[in-house]
């Protein structure tokens, strides 16, 4: 994704789709005992080095959860289904807060689970590919549901961002 601004132009690469074929067949083949060895990954797999997988859903559902906080002119454009260009500076932000927003709170939850002296945090115990998943199920199944994720304090759910592009 290139992404110019006047005096500098930046190339950003989101690894979404490479990202999600090594988390999904990780999770998929997951073992039922922790002591059988992952058929695909035997030697141990770095999940908890890949970031969240930058799509349209989840940073809809963490705008929800007042995770993010967008500005007025956005969420015009978005209400109104007005097409992104892609990498467009809106769409950009869009995808790139949301990696941000997911290690902030992998990073609060290994806060907190210190704090409760929960194993003291381990690092490699709560990933983002984790949060990730469970984000994106919660988007899917708000997704009907009139006043989307019941019992917390939410943001009004915005439709997601549309851009064309093969990069999701
Ligand atoms: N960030 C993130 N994006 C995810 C997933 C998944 C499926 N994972 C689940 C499957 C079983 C487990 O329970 C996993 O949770 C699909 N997608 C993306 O969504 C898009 C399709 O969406 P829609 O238009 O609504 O069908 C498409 O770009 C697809 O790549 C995820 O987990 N995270």
């Amino acid at each position: 994704m290139i992404y110019s601004r006047p005096f500098a132009t930046l190339t950003v690469y989101i690894w979404k789709r490479a990202q999600i074929l090594v988390a999904e067949a990780w999770a998929a083949f997951y073992p039922a005992s922790p002591s059988t060895p992952h058929p695909l990954f035997p030697t141990g797999a770095a999940i908890h080095e890949l970031t969240m997988f930058a799509d349209y859903r989840v940073p809809q559902i963490l705008h929800h959860l007042r995770i993010l906080s967008y500005p007025p002119a956005l969420v015009k454009l978005l209400r109104a289904h007005v097409p992104l260009a892609p990498g467009s500076p809106e769409e950009l932000a869009i995808r790139t807060a949301s990696i941000v927003a997911v290690e902030r709170v992998r990073q609060e939850i290994l806060r907190q689970a210190e704090e409760d002296d929960e194993g003291s945090g381990d690092d490699e115990d709560v990933s983002s590919v984790l949060i990730d998943f469970y984000l994106w199920d919660l988007a899917k199944r708000a997704e009907g549901e009139a006043d989307g994720v019941g019992g917390v304090e939410t943001a009004p759910m915005l439709p997601i961002h549309r851009t064309r592009s093969i990069w999701y």
